[in-house]
């Protein structure tokens, strides 16, 4: 072979082998590629990957249902945060393990069962606290704190309407109505909520003989004419967000002197549509001024010790300032708070990150 041959030659064959040890790389590292893809991808699917949060959830189907979202589970499982059922037929402990325990059940069997694994689980945070929770489900408790609390600045003013507790004898109602001074219309609410369609009945009495057809365990509240607009605050943590709903007509003077009787009424801030976008009147439909919530959020939070609750708010028509709270209910209809995945997910984070800050040993 001369030698520009030869030369020409080895070129080609260099050319070839050059090409073929590309060829056997390229494919070596796209088997390498599928093989890791394959990998990530069945342990994204297995919920392995990324997987920070594993939170147990014990609420009742009507709860899942409203709450547990496919938005938000979705949203959850690329945050890494699984959403787990508990059983309630097999002991807590065996389950899991969790990092956050989330529920809304009544009962004392499954608030001793929390307050158990709570003890013998430190490292779980418990949402929230079944003695807190308890305390929300009493109205007379629950505005307890506001009253004590006596929010008043710059931007209103917070209180709670004046009330009276009727734990038994519906015949003594009329009497101790007057000696405690309350003015009717009065709104008559059962004590105890708790969950049941009946904790939820409430009436609207207009007289005071009438009173004595009402059942007690209740509550009597005065009736506050608030312009049939209602704030729901909802709290996921440190997150406020505020909703109107439509609420219950203001009751004139005249109502009250041609009216006589207790008239039950339906769940009005529950059943009508959202309030947010009624052409309202401007002085009703404003919203409570954002820093008076957030000192009132936050003041909450720590005395109820809960995270996770609404507060049913109103503003006295006629005035500009002067705000009542008349309901707070634990773990509220989250699902129509505008946003709520979000809020949810990174609130859930948050104590991932409060974790890692008491213990960074363990996430290093
Ligand atoms: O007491 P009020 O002021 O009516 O507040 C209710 C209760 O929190 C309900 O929860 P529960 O039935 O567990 O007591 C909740 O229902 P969900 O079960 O649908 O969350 C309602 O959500 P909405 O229906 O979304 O308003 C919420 O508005
Ligand atoms: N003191 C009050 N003054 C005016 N309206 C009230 C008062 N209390 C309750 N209401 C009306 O009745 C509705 C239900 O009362 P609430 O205390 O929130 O009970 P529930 O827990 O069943 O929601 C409220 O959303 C509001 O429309
Ligand atoms: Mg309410
Ligand atoms: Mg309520």
């Amino acid at each position: 072979m001369r030698l520009k041959e030869e030369n020409a030659y080895k070129n080609e064959v260099e050319k070839e082998n050059g090409g073929r040890v590309r060829l056997k790389e390229e494919g070596r590292c796209k088997g390498e590629v599928e093989k890791e893809s394959q990998r990530l991808y069945s342990t994204m699917i297995s919920g392995a990957y990324q997987q920070k949060l594993v939170v147990g959830y014990a609420l009742t189907s009507k709860k899942v249902k409203s709450f547990l979202q496919p938005k938000l589970e979705r949203l959850a499982r690329t945050k890494g945060i699984l959403f787990v059922a508990i059983d309630l037929h097999r002991p807590l402990s065996d389950q899991g393990p969790f990092d956050i325990v989330l529920h809304k059940l009544t009962g004392k069997e499954w608030r001793l069962i929390l307050e158990d694994y709570g003890q013998r689980h430190p490292e779980v945070t418990v949402l929230d606290p079944p003695d807190a929770i308890q305390h929300v489900y009493n109205r007379q408790s629950m505005l307890q704190d506001v009253a004590d609390l006596n929010l008043s600045d710059c931007y209103g003013k917070v209180g709670v309407p004046r009330q009276l507790v009727i734990k038994n004898d519906p015949l003594s109602i009329p009497d101790a109505v007057s000696r405690a001074g309350l003015t009717l219309p009065l709104v008559a609410k059962p004590l105890v909520v708790d969950g049941s369609a009946k904790s939820h009945e409430l009436s609207l009495a207009y007289d005071q003989l009438s009173l004595s057809r009402l059942e007690p365990p209740l509550v009597l509240q005065e009736f506050v004419n608030h312009g049939g607009v209602l704030f729901k605050v909802f709290i996921v943590g440190e997150t406020i967000k505020v909703v109107r709903r439509f609420s219950l007509p203001d009751v004139s003077k005249r109502e009250l002197l041609n009216n006589a009787g207790v008239f039950q009424f339906p769940r009005v801030s529950t059943a009508a549509a959202s309030a947010d976008d009624a052409d309202l009147d401007p002085g009703i439909a404003e919203l409570p001024p954002r820093p008076l919530l957030e000192k009132l959020a936050r003041e909450l939070r720590r005395r109820l010790g809960l995270h996770l609750f609404n507060i049913d708010m109103i503003r006295e028509h006629g005035t500009r300032d002067r705000f009542y709270v008349i309901d707070i209910n634990y773990f509220p209809g989250y699902g129509k708070m505008p946003g709520y995945e979000h809020i949810f997910t990174d609130f859930l984070l948050g104590f991932v990150q409060s974790k890692q800050k008491r213990c960074p040993a363990n996430h290093s």
